[in-house]
């Protein structure tokens, strides 16, 4: 659709774009990206003619661009402005009716019922109906911004041109405008080229992306290709992370802000003990993964609450039960990884282990009434008891990804292990169990402090997880056995 081959810009001789190329196709939603003054702007005016390029070659529809007259290529191609000055105080209604001028014909220019349908149409489109008879001059940035994109889709354009059109715009008529986009050239086939600063709105949306430097291609490609965590860093010259959108395959950007963290180191003296839960209060946030009722998954809590209940608990509205629970005493839910369990927190066993730079906190409580073999776990019913071996595992240290997910690997080996040497048996197969139905467990790091890449079983870090998981697992069982015994 859009042909652009080693095109170059600049102002009075001075350079501002060089040795561009890259093809659009038709119906592809395609993201200019890069910092303030690298290219960006003259790039798009270049291609929709308003800027003339020195060298290089330009064709829509495999047409050279100079070959097209001004009224033909407006019919082609429609241009959004990053600022549109108001020169005339029209009202929104004459401002997007301005969108037909190229498609109307005669020496009159005569307005017809199809012009009359398609401007009703992309106001309902842009959701500025309520608008049609106000002046531009009183209405905000945003409606404004949306009026000038009504009038931009009025001209039926094959190709749209955007520079920056979530400027601004509120946060859900971004995401109103982007989708409209993304319909428009699924369903019409509209090609829409658009300049971005926000980098993950871009992902979102985009096919694919083209980075420019310093006037210059830096990389282009999908998304996923683009925004590397590298090339943004080096482009925007920032500190700047990636990780991946909650629901969706594309990358998501994240800032990192120059705060300088302080190091805290916690020991067991933050832990509770009473008779209604184990409670850890945190005076820092912690990097958790866990599979909690509340504050599962990856987050930052500062609150770790293993709250006991009868073992005849109705699991059917858990989640809320337990956060309505939480709140109730002062844990905020989205603070506080939560657990239950049907073993007595006084039973609960925690150690310490100290390591030359690092340590850890283990605390274990440890209910094998709902023992399970895994291996043979197809046998059972898939019946939710709160039963369970909660496993909290604390670090003084900064660990990557790796190491939460290998702590976790490490923990439950040592877990499997613990129940194998007391003896526990899984009731249905008679075979030695791994765990129980509903085990929960907690990594949590201060994420200051010495870097602990690796939680496997033979890393500094997986050695104490796994002697701290087995030692305080075994003595827990027992804990809850005598316990059992003497009631
Ligand atoms: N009208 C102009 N006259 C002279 N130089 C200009 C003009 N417009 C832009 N430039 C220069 O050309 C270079 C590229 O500018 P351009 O507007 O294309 O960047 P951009 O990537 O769109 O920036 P921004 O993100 O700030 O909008 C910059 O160095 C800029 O100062």
């Amino acid at each position: 659709m859009l042909d652009v081959q080693d095109v170059t810009g600049s102002y009075s001789g001075k350079p501002a774009a060089a040795g561009i190329s890259f093809h659009v196709k038709k119906g592809e939603l395609f993201g200019i990206l890069g910092p303030n003054g690298s290219g960006k702007t003259t790039l798009l005016k270049m291609i929709s003619g308003i800027h003339p390029a020195d060298e290089g070659s330009i064709s829509v529809k495999g047409k050279p661009l100079n070959d097209y007259s001004s009224r033909e290529r407006a019919r082609c191609m429609a241009v959004l402005p990053q600022h549109s000055s108001l020169s005339f105080s029209y009202t929104v209604r004459e401002t997007v009716s301005l969108g037909r001028y190229p498609h109307q014909s005669g020496l009159l220019h005569s307005w017809s019922e199809k012009d009359e349908n398609i401007v009703r149409e992309v106001m309902g489109q842009t959701g500025i109906q309520h608008l049609e008879h106000r002046q531009m001059v009183e209405i905000s940035g945003g409606e404004q911004q949306r009026v000038y994109l009504a009038q931009a889709l009025a001209q039926e354009p094959e190709i749209l041109l955007l520079d920056e059109p979530t400027n601004h715009l509120d946060l859900a008529f971004q995401k109103d405008l982007l989708d409209l986009l993304k319909l428009l050239t699924k369903e019409r086939d509209l090609t829409v080229l658009s300049i971005f600063h926000d980098l993950n709105l871009a992902a979102l949306y985009c096919d694919r992306l083209l980075l420019l430097n310093k006037g210059s291609i830096s990389k282009s490609g999908a998304p996923s290709e683009v925004l590397a965590e590298k090339s943004i860093r080096d482009v925007y010259q920032t500190s700047i992370g990636k990780q991946q959108h909650p629901q969706l395959p594309v990358p998501q950007m994240v800032l990192l802000p120059n705060t300088r963290k302080v190091r805290t180191v916690l020991d067991a003296s933050f832990l509770e003990i009473s008779h209604g839960c184990v409670v850890y209060r945190s005076p820092v946030y912690l990097k958790t993964m866990s599979s909690g009722v509340t504050g599962a998954g990856a987050g930052w809590n500062r609150y770790f609450v293993n709250r006991h209940v009868d073992k005849n608990y109705d699991c059917s509205g858990h989640r809320t039960e337990m956060a309505d629970y939480l709140e109730r005493r002062g844990f905020p839910a989205a603070e506080t990884v939560g657990m239950m369990t049907a073993v007595f927190p006084e039973d609960a066993v925690y150690c310490e282990y100290k390591e030359k730079d690092f340590s850890v906190i283990i605390a274990v409580t440890a209910g094998t009434g709902n023992a399970v073999d895994a291996s043979m776990s197809s046998l059972h019913a898939p019946l939710m008891m709160p039963g369970t071996i909660n496993t909290w595992v604390i670090i003084n240290g900064e660990l990557t990804d790796e190491a939460f997910i290998q702590c976790i690997m490490t923990a439950t080996e040592a877990k499997a292990r613990a129940l194998q040497d007391e003896g526990i048996k899984d009731a249905i197969t008679g075979t030695a169990a791994s765990g129980t139905s509903t085990d929960s467990i907690l990594i949590a790091a201060t994420q200051t402090g010495p870097l602990l890449e690796y939680g496997g079983t033979i890393t500094p870090l997986g050695k104490s997880v796994g002697k701290g998981v087995y030692q305080c697992t075994r003595k827990a069982i027992e804990k809850s056995q005598r316990r059992q015994q003497t009631c």
